[in-house]
């Protein structure tokens, strides 16, 4: 789901988006939107409109419409209802709410659009062809990669992605959904390392009412929630012994029994699994079955580091200028900023290089991107790797309290605004030793 959300009043109902399954991705502008819908098969937007807002928005929604005529629209306003009914019924809008509004009224809404959309073909959305351009680079690493998600993709057996981090396995991962023939269906990301120790069971199998203190009501796991589509288990050397096993049991008979259940059910969904961790090293220290590993371990597929492929690293450094500017403002690189990237070692790889010109974007007061704006201006041949690493550290902390700053203490928004995980967001905040109340 989209959230379009110009203004930034994060819904009240973010939490019970949550709880009921929807993978939001949220936009504040009609040009970001416009991205997260070349990169997610988005399919139900909400936009939260305001008095003040209301004259543009129905510009980046039309905008938007234009490109994705089968995204489904839903409302959600403030003020009177009445002051937006014209253009919003204009606008194809599927619905909209006056806040505050009653969730569960809302919920069968999004329900209802979501079903809509299901029946509409997605046009200018992105079909199969046009996914693989969302892997940038002509290295023929890069490729070799490409070619191997497009034979993965045709095949339902399980895929290992191995790779640094920030490396892109979990957009490969994306990638090879988008390409199968599950890609109409839902698309899950679990970070096993970032589950809640005593509820990753129920998280991932599900639970039936009553079926210990706290299970108020019955809850669809993430393996359910996946049938018909693909579940990416990323971490998955994070993943705690007895539950290897009973994955293991899932990928023999593909039936799964919800805690407190009485009948096995049957789901169909393809599993990904992802690990920087060495699964080998893992197995020899008693952290990972073997036979799971064997199991798991079909179609493995090894994602390059940027280094790798660094005489690339200028090409997605200008596509992502492109893909943060907002249309008008021409921004680019300076010569030493160049030289300064290509000259990096980028142990945080393609995320880092996301990541730092994203920064330097804002912080630039004249559209050009420097080397020092990018935090590689220290940068000269003789420095050790210590240093690299120091320096890395240093950048890393900087850019992670600014993202807690800018976005209030909100841990989810700040994760979202970097384009890592929340549970990424919190190890890094770990490793850099930053606290967060
Ligand atoms: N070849 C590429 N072209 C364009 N974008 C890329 C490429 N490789 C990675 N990215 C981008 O880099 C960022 C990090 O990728 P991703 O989250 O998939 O990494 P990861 O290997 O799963 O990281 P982690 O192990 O930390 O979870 C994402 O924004 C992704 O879209």
């Amino acid at each position: 789901m989209l959230v379009l959300d110009p203004e930034q009043c994060l819904p009240e109902c973010s939490e019970e988006l949550k709880q009921a399954a929807w993978n939001c991705v949220k936009a504040v502008s009609a040009a970001e939107a416009l991205v997260l819908l070349q990169k997610y098969e988005l399919r139900v937007a909400i936009a939260f409109i305001s008095d003040t807002n209301q004259t543009a928005l129905a510009k980046e929604i039309a905008i938007i419409q234009a490109e994705y005529p089968s995204l489904h629209w839903i409302a959600v306003t403030d003020s009177a209802l009445e002051q937006h009914c014209s253009w919003l019924s204009a606008a194809n809008f599927v619905d909209y709410y006056h806040r505050p509004f009653d969730w569960n009224r809302f919920a069968d809404t999004l329900g209802h659009a979501w079903g809509m959309a299901q029946l509409t073909p997605s046009k200018g959305g992105k079909g199969p062809a046009k996914v693989l351009t969302t892997i940038k680079g002509e290295h023929p690493l890069l490729q070799q990669l490409r070619q191997r998600l497009h034979k993965f993709s045709q095949s339902d057996e399980t895929v290992l992605l191995s790779g640094e981090t920030g490396s892109g396995k979990g957009l490969c991962a994306k990638t090879l959904h988008s390409l199968s023939k599950r890609h109409e269906g839902p698309f899950i990301t679990v970070n096993c390392g970032a589950l809640p120790t005593g509820l990753i069971h129920s998280t991932l199998f599900g639970h039936e009412k009553g079926a210990f203190t706290d299970a108020d009501k019955r809850y669809i796991g993430h393996l359910e929630q996946a049938h018909g589509g693909t579940l990416f288990l990323d971490e998955i050397a994070d993943l705690p012994l007895d539950l290897q096993v009973n994955l293991l049991h899932f990928l023999d008979d593909k039936h799964i029994m919800r805690i407190g259940g009485n009948a096995p059910i049957k789901v169909d969904c393809r599993l990904l699994f992802a690990s920087h961790q060495d699964l080998e090293a893992a197995i020899d220290e008693g952290r990972f079955r073997e036979d799971l590993y064997h199991r798991i371990n079909v179609l493995r597929l090894h994602v390059p580091s940027l280094r790798q492929y660094s005489d690339e690293v200028m090409l997605l450094a200008e596509q992502f200028l492109l893909e943060h500017s907002d249309n008008c403002t021409q921004f680019h690189f300076s010569d030493e900023a160049r030289c300064a990237m290509k000259h990096y070692n980028w142990p945080g790889n393609v995320r880092e290089l996301r990541n730092r010109i994203r920064r330097a974007m804002v912080l630039t007061d004249d559209c050009i991107i420097t080397a020092q704006l990018l935090g590689l201006d220290s940068l000269t041949a003789n420095r050790t790797s210590q240093d690299l690493a120091r320096c890395r550290a240093e950048h890393e902390a900087e850019v992670l309290l600014k993202a807690i700053s800018d976005h209030k203490h909100n841990i989810s928004a700040a994760a979202r605004s970097l384009n890592i995980s929340r549970a990424t967001f919190y190890r890094l905040l770990k490793k850099c030793q930053i606290k967060v109340p």
